[in-house]
């Protein structure tokens, strides 16, 4: 019985088994379904594929439902480099046993005896011992080394390489399960992935949270305002959109916002320069749009995250889309303009005869810098006089003209 203990304790060891709990794991409607038909399948017998780009949950859903499973989780992750002994297990060298016989105390009897030691990996361990095995992006490695996965979940046996001092096959624990996740096949180091494994599990196709989710993530990991949360949530979403950045799910975009603003207390305002500075450094880079376009959504969005955007009329003014600019109510030169920071008539003025020009002419032509012409520029298009598109600026149709 002890020895038992003990050649347990040495596989927690030598693999990594979790007990997994995520923490601050976040249950909405949209992630209770995923959760409910997961579960359905896994307890019905069935093993399971998470698949979907990356960001939109899978390893964090894996780790919850092998936690629901309730049994202890061996996780592995794919990797070109993986091997199938990295599986299954490996021979270790060898080990000696000597037996010392001292029956006849003038007499010593020593025995030797050499054998090869094998060491289970992850893999074997699960299907022994009946533990659920998340295997977390499984398409990085290289199919034939998830071969050995066939049998083991169609005939529930999982066949070792030859050896004479144990069986060949491990007999697949029943409550054995295997969470997969993938990201689709046109990612970057992702092979293909066999038809056959694919033909023993269940596939879920993944799509990024919908916003209440990602709302109540921002609000539950950061402590954030709930309408912090939802103006972050709503400009990373719409700044997808627009930049066709449907690679990656805007979920881990948002995270990475709230985040730093949380850590260094930056307000979530379109007059602070380092909110823009922040959207721009954790948003840029993933448009798959030229940096010129998506800088200008971007910089459109953020300007429209106005006061209100947060406020009462959060619903409403995040709900407009950056391509369709509103239409403003005709006013008159005075009362539309109201000047209310230098240089914004000016502006105004000199956009009238010069249509779609970058900030740079505006600079050149004014003699301002490029701090009073952004903020003029700000001012008018927060006014709906002036527009801002591929980094170009046009005096609005619906305006003074
Ligand atoms: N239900 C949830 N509750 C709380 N946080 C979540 C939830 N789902 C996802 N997240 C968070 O979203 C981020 C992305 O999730 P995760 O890493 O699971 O995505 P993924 O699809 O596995 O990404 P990749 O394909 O790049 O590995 C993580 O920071 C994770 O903590």
């Amino acid at each position: 019985m002890f020895l038992g203990y003990l050649v347990c304790f040495a596989f927690f060891l030598l693999t990594i088994v979790l007990q997994t709990r995520p923490k601050g794991f976040v249950n909405t409607p949209f992630i209770d379904r995923l959760v409910t038909r997961s579960l359905r399948y896994l307890r019905s017998g069935f093993s399971i594929h998470l698949r979907g780009p990356a960001g939109t949950g899978k390893t964090t859903l894996a780790l919850h439902l092998a936690d629901l499973l309730n049994r202890p989780t061996v996780l592995i992750f794919g990797d070109e480099q993986l091997k199938s002994s990295d599986l299954i297990g490996t021979q270790s060298g060898y080990h000696r046993k000597q037996v010392v016989d001292r029956f006849i105390h003038s007499v010593v009897k020593i025995e030797d005896e050499f054998g090869e030691n094998w060491l289970d990996s992850r893999l074997t361990l699960a299907c022994r011992e009946g533990f659920t095995l998340v295997y977390d992006e499984f398409n990085r490695s290289r199919p034939e080394v998830n071969n050995v996965l066939l049998s083991a979940l169609e005939e529930k046996l999982l066949v070792l390489p030859p050896n004479i001092q144990r069986s060949e096959y491990v007999r697949v624990h029943p409550e054995f399960r295997v969470i997969f996740t993938s990201n689709p096949a046109e990612y970057c180091g992702i092979h293909d992935t066999q038809d056959a494994l694919v033909d023993r599990l269940v596939t879920i196709e993944l799509e990024e949270p919908d916003e209440l989710s990602e709302i109540e993530m921002l609000v539950c990991k950061y402590s954030f305002d709930r309408r912090d949360a939802e103006t972050i949530v709503r400009l990373v979403k719409r700044f997808h959109q627009e930049t066709e950045s449907d690679k990656t799910s805007g979920l881990r975009s948002a995270l990475a916002i709230a985040k730093i603003c949380q850590v260094h207390d930056i307000p979530i305002r379109s007059d602070c320069e380092a909110f823009r500075d922040l959207c721009g450094d954790v948003l840029l880079s993933r448009a798959a749009i030229s940096l010129s376009k998506a800088q200008g959504y971007l910089d459109a969005l953020l300007d429209r995250l106005t006061p209100e955007m947060t406020g009462e009329n959060a619903d409403r003014a995040a709900d407009i889309p950056v391509k369709n600019q509103p239409e403003s109510p005709r006013k008159s030169p005075e009362e539309a303009i109201a000047p209310t920071v230098a240089y914004e008539l000016e502006i105004y003025d000199y956009l009238q005869h010069n249509h779609g020009v970058r900030v740079s002419a505006i600079e050149s032509a004014l003699g301002i810098d490029r701090v009073e012409a952004v903020r003029g520029l700000r001012s008018l298009i927060q006014k709906g006089l002036v527009v801002h598109k591929d980094a170009r600026l046009y005096v609005s149709s619906s305006g003074l003209d």
